[in-house]
Parts: C-alpha cells; structure tokens; sequence
C-alpha cells in the first residue's frame, strides 16, 4: 500500500468499500457492456485496498500481469486503428467528391476528439491507465508533425486535414487540436467534469460554429466582420448540451457525481465565455483550438473547484 499515492488509494479504497447506489436496470447495463467502473475495480486493483479476505479473494484473478493492462492495451489499440481509420474515410469521402474538403476537415474536428472521450470509460480504473489514453493523441500529434515538417508525406492525411492543402497547416490549428486533447487528459482525465467540458467545446462547438456560420452566416458580428451570429449561437448552443452530455454519461457511469443544477449553470457560462473569445478578431495571433480549451479550462477549474 505504501506505493500507492493516498489520493489513488483514498479513491479506490472508496469505490472498493462503496455500495453501488444506481438503478438495477442501470447497473445491469455497465456490468453487461463491461463499462462499470465500480465492478471493474473490484475486479482489479483491490490489492490496493486494505479491506478484509473479502476484497483480496479477487487478487487471484489478475496476479500474473498488472491489473487492466490488456484492457488498456486494447482500447489503445482501438484508438490507434480507430483515429487513422476515422480520417481515413473521411478522406475517401472528399476523394469521391461526396465531401467537400472544408466540410470534411470540420466534421472531423467535431468527431475524433468527442469519440476520443467516449472511448475513455473503457480504459481500466488503474492510475496508469491514463497513459494509456495520452498516447492517442500524442501519436496523432507526432503524426501531425512529421507530415507537418515534411519528414513523411502522407497526400491524403495532408488533404483532409488541412484548410488549403499544404502540410504546413498541420503544425498550427491539427497540432493545437491534438495537445489540446493531451492537455485534458493529462490535467483531467474522466475524474473531472473540466476536461471533457473543454473538449465538447472545442470539438463540437467550435466545429458546429464554421460549420453552421459558413452556410446560414449572413448576419455578422458588429465586431467582427468573419463571424456570424448563427455561428457563434450555435457554437453556444451545441457546446452546453455536447457538455452535459459528456459529464450524464460519466457521472451515470459512476466517475464522479455532481449536483445538476450547479452543473448545468457552470457549464452555461463556460459555453458562453468560450462562445465569446471565439467571436473575437484575434485568431490571427491566437487559434481557436488554444483560445477556447484554455478559457474553458481556467472557467471550469473556477466552477468545479470541488470536484478538482
Ligand atoms: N462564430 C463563428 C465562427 C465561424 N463562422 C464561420 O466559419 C468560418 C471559419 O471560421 P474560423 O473557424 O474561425 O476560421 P479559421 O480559423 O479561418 O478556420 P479554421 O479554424 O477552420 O482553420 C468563418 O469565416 C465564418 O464564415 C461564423 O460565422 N461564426
Ligand atoms: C482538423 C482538425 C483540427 C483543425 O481544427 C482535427 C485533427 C484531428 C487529428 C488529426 C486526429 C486526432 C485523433 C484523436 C486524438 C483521437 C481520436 C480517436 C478516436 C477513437 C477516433
């Protein structure tokens, strides 16, 4: 016990020891999609716990390898094949000509880091499972930049990425998307409703705004000409629900709790702070992947602060 961080091991021992209080019908469906967190720990690490012969009769079953490691390796690999295989289809798509390039750049902004999210719960309830799912956006990033610096070319990733075809572009609005990705996990990972809230913004808000902007974006902002009312309505409206989606689908799956009346007003103004740093005609010196992340972040830690 003396190596485990008392912070993990408050956690664990807490979800070890705790009854699992949601709806059976509730329960039934995590255990049966093996995503529930609580049975997974009991599990697993209960080595970790200091509770009687009860808890450590479930060591045996994972005594050879550490606990969750084939689970994490796995869905690591399932995020691998699964980013490279996502941008993949979309760059069929424009080749096809069923997809507009601009289009095709923007839902994949909207999509890779909301499946990325997704996919988290799936990731064992071990301390290292986070390194696990950092390498997923990580390899993306070293994928941006060796394409980015032109030490490897790949025409296609190139093309669906990028807004004028040129590798270049990588390193700028794709790397910042990609780190922003990494940040999140590294600081929050699914224990918080911060990161994922930044992220929902950042993929689905900000995406959705272009998206919405460009096409109904006839009305512009008095103070500034490139952006839209309908783009940045939208922006607000998609990244407030994307947001409550994401912390309903953690906290039903029992990652944290929180009070949904102080979630849904912090995840309001968040939305609308995030809303209106896009709006503003600095992203010539300041992307939107660094301006809305990192304002999201700094709103959420404020209005989070207990659940940090
Ligand atoms: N609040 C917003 C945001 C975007 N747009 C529309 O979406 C386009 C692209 O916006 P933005 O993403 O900020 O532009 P870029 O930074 O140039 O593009 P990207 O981030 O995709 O590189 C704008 O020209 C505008 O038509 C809008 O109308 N209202
Ligand atoms: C075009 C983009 C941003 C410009 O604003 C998005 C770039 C996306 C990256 C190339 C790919 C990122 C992949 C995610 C880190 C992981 C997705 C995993 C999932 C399972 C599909």
């Amino acid at each position: 016990m003396a190596s485990v961080p008392n912070t993990v091991y408050k956690h664990l021992h807490h979800l070890c020891t705790s009854e699992d209080s949601r709806p059976n019908s509730l329960q039934r469906l995590a255990t049966r999609s093996s995503l529930s967190y609580k049975a997974r720990i009991v599990a697993a690490p209960c080595k970790w716990c200091s509770g009687g012969p009860q808890q450590r009769s479930h060591v045996h079953i994972c005594s050879s390898l550490p606990p969750g490691i084939g689970q994490d390796i796995l869905y690591t690999g399932a995020g691998f094949a699964g980013a490279y295989a996502w941008v993949r289809i979309f760059d069929i798509l424009g080749e096809m000509g069923l997809l507009e390039q601009n289009l095709s750049r923007k839902l994949i902004h909207v999509s890779t880091g909301l499946l990325y999210v997704l996919i988290w719960p799936f990731f064992s309830p071990t301390p290292w499972s986070r390194l696990f799912a950092i390498s997923i956006p990580v390899a993306n990033a070293i994928r941006l930049a060796v394409n980015g610096f032109g030490i490897f070319k790949d025409e296609g990733f190139v093309k669906s990425i990028s807004r004028g075809g040129t590798s270049g572009e990588l390193l700028r609005g794709p790397l910042y998307y990609a780190l922003a990705l990494t940040c999140c996990t590294v600081c929050f990972w699914r224990d918080s409703p911060v990161g994922m809230t930044a992220i929902a913004i950042m993929c689905g808000g900000d995406g959705v705004a272009d998206i919405i902007g460009r096409h109904f974006g006839t009305v512009k902002l008095p103070y500034n000409s490139s952006k839209s009312w309908a783009g940045s309505m939208s922006m607000f409206g998609v990244g407030c629900v994307l947001s409550l989606s994401l912390v309903k689908y953690f906290s039903t799956l029992g990652f944290y709790s929180v009070d949904w009346t102080h979630a849904a007003w912090s995840i309001t103004f968040i939305s609308l702070l995030a809303t209106v740093v896009e709006s503003l005609p600095i992203s010539n010196f300041l992307d939107d992947n660094i301006s809305v992340p990192l304002v999201s972040i700094i709103m959420g830690m404020v209005l989070f602060s207990d659940l940090l």
